[in-house]
């Protein structure tokens, strides 16, 4: 029996990984990623600029979960494709996240990519910030199959998508719809629930600084919508375009249900900061001990296979 799998051609020892901004700021984080047991890993997502980020308290543990505005802190896009062009040789697969924060440093920053020797994967992360006023760029339909549209007449490396979560069942539809189009890698589901707020009752006061207390949800609260957005993205996309699962990942059972539900690697935020880069350790003993007493030998044995009742 194997939790190893394959992404891209290139074989993981396992399908765990971390979630964009969690333990990839830096050099010394991503090496210590590098160096655990995960199959792999991304860099936190990238602007052209470095940027400070929003005052702190801007992320806060909280008992089901994380609240987060962390407001982009990174260093900057040549930061992560530097660390990454210097690694290509020895990592097997590595994972770029970048963003832009208008419509035009999107397609900078990706033309950036597209004219380096960066042979990985780009993550690019749609929950970017829109002109004020309108919702973020993923819930937005029309000026997503723009931007798809402009990115992919230049840009030729393998390429995902990190989508925010959607709730109506007319959103999966269109957003497919659209998706199904371009030449995708994967797409990565979810992203934080976005502009939740939680509350501290003894001071009668929100916990992170920025946005008024507002801020993006993780961890146990936010797995039913991770694991139905992977569901549904699984059922809709093409075959060619595969999914990555994020959100409320704490155990192995939770990353056997996310490739239950159509997953083909299971990225880690809330509870890798809490508890860490062993986690990866502790997740593949506990796949590997839910897929003996199921009697799986792989992870395609079971992955998709989520049952209905009929
Ligand atoms: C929310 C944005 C700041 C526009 C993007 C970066 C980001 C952040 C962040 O840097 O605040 N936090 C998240 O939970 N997800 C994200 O995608």
């Amino acid at each position: 029996m194997t939790v190893e799998t394959s992404f891209l051609g290139i074989t993981l020892a396992n399908p765990l990984m971390n979630a964009s901004g969690v333990h990839c700021m830096t050099v010394a984080e991503m090496d210590e990623l590098a160096q655990s047991a995960a199959g792999a890993f991304v860099t936190k997502t990238a602007t052209r600029d470095y940027r400070a980020g929003n005052p702190q308290p801007r992320y806060v543990d909280v008992p089901l979960g994380s609240i987060n505005s962390m407001g982009l802190p990174n260093e900057g896009l040549a930061y992560y494709l530097d660390y990454c062009l210097a690694r290509q040789n020895q990592q097997a697969l590595q994972f770029l996240s970048v963003v832009g924060l208008s419509y035009d440093e999107i397609v900078e920053n990706l033309r950036t990519i597209e004219a380096s020797d960066y042979q990985g994967v780009t993550e690019f992360n749609l929950s970017c910030p829109n002109v004020p006023g309108k919702p973020q760029i993923a819930y937005d339909f029309e000026l997503t199959e723009r931007l798809l549209t402009e990115v992919f007449s230049f840009f030729t490396k393998p390429l995902g998508l990190k989508l925010p979560p959607y709730f109506d069942i007319a959103h999966f539809d269109q957003m497919a719809a659209i998706l199904n189009r371009f030449p995708l890698t994967y797409v990565n589901c979810v992203n934080s629930i976005g502009n939740g707020l939680y509350i501290d009752v003894d001071k009668e006061q929100v916990v992170i600084k920025p946005k008024g207390g507002f801020g993006g949800l993780g961890g146990d609260y936010i797995k039913p919508t991770a694991l139905a957005n992977v569901r549904a993205f699984h059922q809709r996309l093409n075959p060619s375009i595969k999914i990555i699962g994020t959100g409320g990942v704490r155990t192995g059972q939770d990353v056997f249900e996310h490739i239950l539900c159509g997953a083909s690697l299971v990225q880690v935020g809330t509870a890798l900061h809490q508890e860490g880069v062993g986690i990866f350790e502790r997740l593949v003993a506990e796949l590997e001990a839910i897929m003996e007493a199921k009697g799986y030998t792989c992870l395609e044995d079971f992955q998709g296979k989520l049952r209905e009742i009929n």
